[in-house]
């Protein structure tokens, strides 16, 4: 299932070091400065929230699929920066297995 997200982490990281930025989308975004990632990421979730907003409208799930897989792949760029693995977040996600939210939030340092 997450096939996928190793793969983009691997591309991520081949683009990292050879910085194309007129060839490659992922190089053009990790050369921009002024926090552009940042900026990016914000855009892909307004986005995703006007999808899911016009959802009653539109009744069609594939735009909201379409900018959670934008969103997605945008945190991907930027958990890069940090050398911050997709593993690193599903194994967070693990270790709140069964806690509940309310109680998660109060032991949190
Ligand atoms: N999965 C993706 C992927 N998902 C989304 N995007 C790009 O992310 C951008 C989404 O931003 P927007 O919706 O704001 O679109 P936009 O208006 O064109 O963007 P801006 O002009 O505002 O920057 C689009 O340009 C999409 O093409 C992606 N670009 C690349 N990939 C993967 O990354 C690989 C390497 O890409 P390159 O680095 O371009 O070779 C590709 O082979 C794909 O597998």
């Amino acid at each position: 299932m997450f096939n996928i997200i190793k793969k983009l982490e691997k591309i991520i990281k081949i683009r990292k070091k050879k910085m194309n930025f007129k060839k490659s989308y992922i190089a053009s975004v990790l050369y921009r400065k002024n926090n552009y990632i940042l900026r990016k990421i914000s855009e892909e979730v307004l986005e995703l929230i006007l999808e899911s907003k016009d959802y009653k409208k539109k009744k069609k799930k594939k735009f909201i699929i379409y900018e959670c897989a934008d969103l997605i792949f945008h945190i991907l760029i930027l958990l890069s920066k940090f050398n911050i693995s997709f593993k690193d977040i599903l194994n967070e996600l693990k270790k709140r297995k069964n806690i509940s939210g309310i109680k998660e939030k109060k032991n949190r340092k």
